[in-house]
């Protein structure tokens, strides 16, 4: 069965005084070659939080991520998902992972594609074809089932990606600069369906990105990241109204944010983000 998440129909409560779903505390990553990738970081997300992680290349995003999925151990501190350790969450399959190239294997159809996770996981054999249409359909690739990746454009194979990190109803969804190798328009689209699909499924979303615009346009918060080292700056809350449309870029608040973000990264010494 498919868990029952809520709908985020309004703007995640700011209160985190329900238990986080993540909770990072006194969190630093010390590579074996010295470099310090993160320090003392501090961060509470509450369920069904759209948070993206933003700041120049090397601040330790990824490495942010990677921890929270448990690819990598942190050198000190703590870190619980829904109350677990990363390893328990990982195993009682809590998150979904996007990475920033869609992975998929070319000789797999979409569907097949989709799967893949629920063969994994030992889902039942009926189970898992329902489960992918539907995430598929969810991605608007309904029609698209038995196309191979390379018959897609750069956009639907995201698509595919994001169905496929959706496909065992994890909580949470951790995604690694997704969308940064498709064009401006293609982007712009998959933002907005992006939030869609986190409206209508209730998921909490970490989401990376070099980009400014982005980061305000789908955030409920943002935090912002410095190098060197890599450390938290500040954490800045994105109170536009839901749901956000093509219109809400236009909004003066929207320009307000932007800046505050700006300031935030210039603060950081973190010069190199994309407008
Ligand atoms: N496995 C590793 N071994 C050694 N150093 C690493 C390792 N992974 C990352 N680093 C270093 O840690 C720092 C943070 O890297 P990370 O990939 O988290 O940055 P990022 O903010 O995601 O950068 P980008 O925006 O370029 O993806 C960088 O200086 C990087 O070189």
């Amino acid at each position: 069965m498919m868990q029952s998440n809520t709908p985020n129909t309004h703007l995640p409560s700011s209160s985190l005084e329900a238990r986080p779903i993540v909770s990072v505390r006194q969190v630093s990553m010390v590579f074996q070659t010295g470099t310090v990738a993160l320090k003392d970081a501090n961060l509470e997300i509450a369920q069904g939080e759209f948070i993206s992680l933003i700041g120049p290349s090397g601040c330790g995003k990824t490495t942010l991520l990677r921890l929270l999925a448990d690819l990598i151990k942190p050198t000190s501190g703590t870190i619980l998902i829904s109350g677990k350790n990363p390893e328990e969450a990982r195993k009682s399959r809590a998150y979904g992972y996007v990475f920033q190239a869609p992975t998929l294997m070319e000789w797999r159809t979409v569907l097949s594609n989709v799967m893949l996770p629920l063969e994994v996981m030992n889902f039942p054999a009926g189970e898992r074809k329902a489960r992918a249409e539907k995430m598929l359909a969810l991605v608007g690739l309904e029609k698209f089932t038995r196309h191979y990746p390379w018959q897609l454009s750069g956009g639907m194979q995201q698509r595919v990606s994001i169905a496929r990190a959706l496909a065992f109803d994890p909580q949470l969804l951790f995604m690694d600069e997704p969308f940064g190798a498709l064009d401006e328009i293609t982007r712009e689209n998959l933002n907005l369906e992006l939030l869609r699909l986190w409206r209508e499924t209730g998921k909490t979303i970490i989401f990376v990105t070099h980009s400014i615009p982005e980061a305000v346009f789908l955030s409920t918060r943002i935090v912002v990241m410095t190098p060197r080292p890599g450390k938290i700056e500040t954490v800045i809350p994105v109170n536009l109204p839901q749901p956000r449309t093509f219109e809400t870029r236009e909004l003066p608040e929207f320009f307000q944010i932007a800046t505050e973000v700006r300031e935030a990264l210039r603060k950081g010494h973190g010069y190199e983000v994309t407008e």
